[in-house]
């Protein structure tokens, strides 16, 4: 039995011979990949049964199709899961609903996007028992659709300035929700444009006119049968965006529109009827749902980059282009060192991510349930860690898919490739839920506060502890090496923006005013620090593989990671005399030599991710590698094959009839 499961008779020549040279066996690196042997089990279950259901599939490739189909065709899907989804699969169980978007909905997003992301999770942290009570099933069972209304017009991240009001009438009992400028007008919340019957408002709390700052308020925006506006209500969509155009996103306002009292989500902050504010334990409780969804993102961004990764991975070994030595026989693309050294770095970042997402999961949930007994002591650390995952991640996982695409040549370009889709999708994170340089300097405020502690020789958090350390003599095993490298780097940056920013202090500037003055080396610590924890985090897991063969083709991948981040801050290592030159071309050599490890188990790695045709939709990473045929089908479906088209008919005929 060979040790990669994918092999099947007929399959491009070449991808079989990849598979046939696999040193491990690739069902025991997917179970590593998807967080274990259990979650595999269940994530192919599910997958099985999506295959028996044929009303689940795209219709017609997306590429082909206007964004109103698109979106009709995606509607549809959701409505036949929404009737038939309780007969194999559990839409609370967060393993189901991602394998089912990923096969069902794919990445361009549905109406229901921001309501599985945002509504719900909004409503099991931030509503009170009764309140779960009245909403949750609900909108767990599609009822009633939501999203989460925040960006306003004229300020997404400066939240202090969000100008929606929510002022509560005593004689009444009732908010009144008001929108006082044109740019007040809530602005991007996905699903708003024609799909959601309710949103989550984030809107300042006005008691006696005193503002209470932001809160969230479930309100009602369209009727559940009629789908018509509520009265007091203006709300559409706002127009196509560079990708997930399956998403509406859409545009909100109000006109002193009621709502009751307990509409007001309670579980922190309450007013009672008599108009009384009682505050949060912790200011920044309402912090939990974005932590959640950041943490959510970091997974979708490495499930994301793995999918480029097959593409771009399996189409390299069976496109042949060029020769090495004239004359000889043309070369598997994949066997170029450019090549490799274009993917491959984007491969081991899979991992890389994907443990980083489950690390951050992991604590997200513990940060929440401690807050459910009045524990706040890791709100902050894991904020911190948060925006600088999320920044890195999006930032790192967009431009591999990049790469990715551009490493397909001309049909890279294709939508054929879902290249382009998945790019997109990808990079439009860098700036949803919080802008990718606002995220990094929020971490470096967290770390000015570190690097003073570190100097004053205070205890530290065990995040940042590296930074009250005495610079390391680089000892140990090559992981122990490579690792104190990032610590130096993060180290040294964060104490030289912290000690630039304390000297113009002593100048008499102000503290807002000096880091400000910095930010761009501040961007640049708080970039090295979440790459430390990232890498960190690699190693850890790679170290904790028992299966032999898993191990060593991971720890070449870790070794890649590494050595390319550090390669990637090369000017760090030199400065100082910290490395020599030569040291560095000795991290340098070891990318190269990593490489050439990788090279005969590339595709198997990537058939480790277990993604199946139907979730790649990419003619370019077909299972089978019959791309240049199905390329020629795909194009013979586009709509502009078919005959007396009105551009053709109306204009061109008349231009060209006339010579
Ligand atoms: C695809 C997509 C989906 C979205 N979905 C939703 C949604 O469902 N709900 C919702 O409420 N919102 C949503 N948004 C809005 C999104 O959250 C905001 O666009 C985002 O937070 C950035 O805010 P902004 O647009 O105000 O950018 P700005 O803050 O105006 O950023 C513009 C530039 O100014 C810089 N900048 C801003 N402030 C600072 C600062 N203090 N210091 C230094 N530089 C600064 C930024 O770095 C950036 O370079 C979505 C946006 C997109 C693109």
């Amino acid at each position: 039995m060979p040790l990669n499961k994918l092999i099947q008779d007929g399959d491009n020549q070449d991808l079989t011979n990849e598979r046939f040279k696999s040193t491990f066996d690739t069902d025991a690196l997917a179970a590593v990949f998807h967080s274990g042997e259990d979650s595999l089990k269940r994530i192919r279950e599910v997958r099985d049964e999506i295959t028996k259901r044929g009303h689940l599939f795209d219709s017609l490739p997306a590429a082909h199709r206007t964004r109103a189909e698109k979106m009709e065709d995606v509607s549809r899907k959701l409505k036949n899961l929404m009737e038939n989804v309780n007969e194999f699969a559990d839409f609370t169980n967060n393993l189901d609903m991602l394998t089912i978007i990923r096969d069902v909905m794919g990445v361009e997003g549905f109406p229901l996007a921001l309501h599985n992301l945002m509504f719900v999770p909004t409503i099991q942290n931030q509503a009170d028992d009764e309140q779960t009570e009245w909403w949750l099933m609900d909108a767990i069972q599609g009822k009633i659709i939501g999203t989460y209304a925040q960006t306003e017009l004229g300020h997404g991240t400066n939240l202090s300035a969000i100008e929606t009001t929510a002022t509560y009438d005593k004689s009444t009992e009732e908010f009144i929700i008001h929108t006082p400028t044109t740019t007040a007008t809530k602005w991007w919340p996905g699903g708003l444009g024609t799909s959601c019957t309710h949103v989550i408002l984030v809107a300042n709390l006005i008691i006696d006119n005193k503002n209470y700052g932001l809160h969230p308020f479930f309100v009602p925006i369209r009727d559940r049968n009629s789908y018509s506006q509520m009265s007091g209500v203006r709300v559409g969509d706002i127009g196509t965006k560079m990708g997930v155009n399956c998403v509406d996103n859409g545009f909100l306002a109000f006109d002193n529109y009621h709502i009751p009292r307990r509409n007001m989500l309670m579980k922190h902050s309450k007013v009672s009827k008599e108009g009384v504010y009682t505050a949060p334990s912790h200011p920044k409780v309402g912090y939990t749902t974005m932590l959640y969804m950041r943490s959510e993102m970091i997974m979708h961004q490495s499930y994301y980059l793995a999918m480029a990764m097959v593409i771009a991975i399996r189409y390299s070994a069976v496109r042949r282009q060029g020769e090495i030595k004239p004359g000889t026989q043309e070369v598997q693309i994949l066997d170029y060192q450019t090549q490799q050294y274009r993917l491959f770095p984007g491969l081991a970042r899979c991992f890389a991510f994907v443990t980083a997402a489950n690390t951050v999961r992991q604590m997200t949930e513990s940060c929440i349930q401690e807050l459910s007994h009045g524990k706040s002591d890791v709100l902050a650390d894991l904020h911190a860690l948060s925006c600088g995952l999320k920044a890195v991640v999006t930032h790192q996982s967009s431009t591999s898919i990049d790469q990715a695409r551009q490493g397909c040549g001309g049909h890279g370009y294709s939508d054929a490739s879902y290249l382009p889709t998945l790019y997109t999708c990808s990079v439009g994170a860098c700036t949803y839920e919080g802008e990718n340089m606002v995220m990094l300097l929020q971490l470096s405020k967290y770390l000015m506060k570190a690097a003073a502690k570190a100097e004053e020789g205070a205890v530290m958090a065990p995040l940042v502890a590296y930074l009250a350390k005495s610079e390391p003599v680089a000892i140990g095993d090559k992981f122990e090496k490579l690792l104190s490298h990032f610590e130096h780097i993060a180290r040294h940056r964060v104490m030289h923006a912290y000690r630039q920013m304390i000297e113009e202090e002593k100048q008499g500037i102000e503290r807002d005013y000096a880091f400000a003055n910095h930010s761009v080396d501040w961007t640049k610590a708080a970039r090295a620090h979440t790459k430390l924890f990232i890498a960190r985090g690699f190693v850890k897991m790679v170290q904790e593989v028992s299966n032999p063969e898993v191990h060593a083709v991971l720890t070449t991948l870790a070794e890649l990671y590494l050595s390319y981040e550090l390669i990637e801050m090369s000017s760090d290592l030199t400065a100082n005399g910290y490395l020599s030159e030569s040291q560095v071309q000795e991290i340098r050599h070891q990318i190269y030599d990593c490489m050439k490890k990788i090279r005969p188990n590339a595709v198997s790695i990537v058939d480790s991710f277990d993604f199946c045709d139907r979730e790649l939709r990419s003619v370019l990473g077909r299972r089978d590698g019959h791309v240049y045929e199905n390329l020629y089908k795909w194009a013979q479906m586009s709509p502009l094959n078919q005959k007396n088209l009105p551009h053709v008919e109306k204009y061109l005929k008349p231009m060209t009839s006339k010579l």
